[in-house]
């Protein structure tokens, strides 16, 4: 069951545990008027740094969702869960086998409402996650609507996430995702670092997904709040 407790959400930082952040910046991204804080990472996510981050973001009363992306980040006590496939892999068990084995040990403990299937489709080769996740990341903007149609209309997964991490993406691609799209909630995420990248990427996203910047910027991070709320 999904009932989209995410729908309202348009502008999102994601946190990586495995980043030190102090509490000063902390503060400003859970007073930003962002929507929500998401937790996640391709790498070094852990029990304990998921945990410690948590409870630090729980001081505020923005959202807090866990993107699930280690056997061993699988914390209890968010507001919802995100688990992604990458759609655009060969490789069984980032398409499918390490969600049956996050099933397998934690399936009985899964808040089955607040809980969400992300279909990833990875196109930044240099990134992290397409690396990890050996993702087929050189894609035209025809390439990729195969993978849409088959995340959005055959499976209906809820999300449909647009990951560029690292770097900002093809807005026309994006463009032609979006007008593909028949019921999943759009997500872009990749190299969004100033109110205008954010402005374009919300353009045709409905949900825009802020990341590094927030570690290497805190004030471009944050104008990137407003620029998305703006398009409203
Ligand atoms: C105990 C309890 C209450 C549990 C409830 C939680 C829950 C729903 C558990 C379900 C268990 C489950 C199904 C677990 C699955 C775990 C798992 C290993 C899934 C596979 C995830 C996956 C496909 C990973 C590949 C990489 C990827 C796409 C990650 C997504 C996040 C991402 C892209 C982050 C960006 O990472 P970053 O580090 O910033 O990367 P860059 O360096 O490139 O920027
Ligand atoms: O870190 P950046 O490049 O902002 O990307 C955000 C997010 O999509 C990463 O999963
Ligand atoms: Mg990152």
């Amino acid at each position: 069951m999904d009932n989209r407790w995410y729908a309202h959400w348009r502008h999102v930082f994601k946190l990586d545990p495995e980043k030190e952040i102090d509490d000063a910046t902390l503060d400003a991204i859970c007073l930003s008027g962002t929507d929500a804080i998401l937790l996640g990472g391709s790498s070094g996510v852990t029990f304990d740094n998921t945990v410690d981050l948590l409870a630090r973001v729980r001081r505020y009363s923005v959202d807090c969702a866990l993107e699930v992306s280690t056997l061993d980040g699988a914390v209890p006590g968010f507001d919802g869960y995100f688990v992604p496939f990458v759609m655009n892999t060969k490789n069984a068990d980032w398409l499918m086998l390490k969600q049956l084995e996050g099933l397998q040990q934690y399936g009985a403990f899964v808040p089955w409402e607040a809980t969400a299937a992300s279909g990833y489709i990875v196109l930044n080769e240099q990134s992290t996650a397409a690396k990890v996740s050996e993702a087929e990341a050189n894609l035209s903007s025809q390439d990729v609507l195969p993978y849409v149609w088959l995340t959005d209309r055959l499976l209906h997964m809820p999300v449909l996430y647009i990951e560029y991490s690292g770097r900002f993406g093809d807005m026309s691609l994006l463009a032609r995702v979006a007008a593909e799209l028949d019921q999943a909630q759009l997500f872009y995420g990749g190299g969004i670092d100033s109110a205008d990248k954010a402005a374009q990427a919300a353009k045709h996203a409905d949900t825009v997904v802020v990341g590094n910047v927030v570690y290497d910027n805190l004030q471009a991070a944050i104008s990137t709040v407003q620029a998305v709320k703006r398009m409203v």
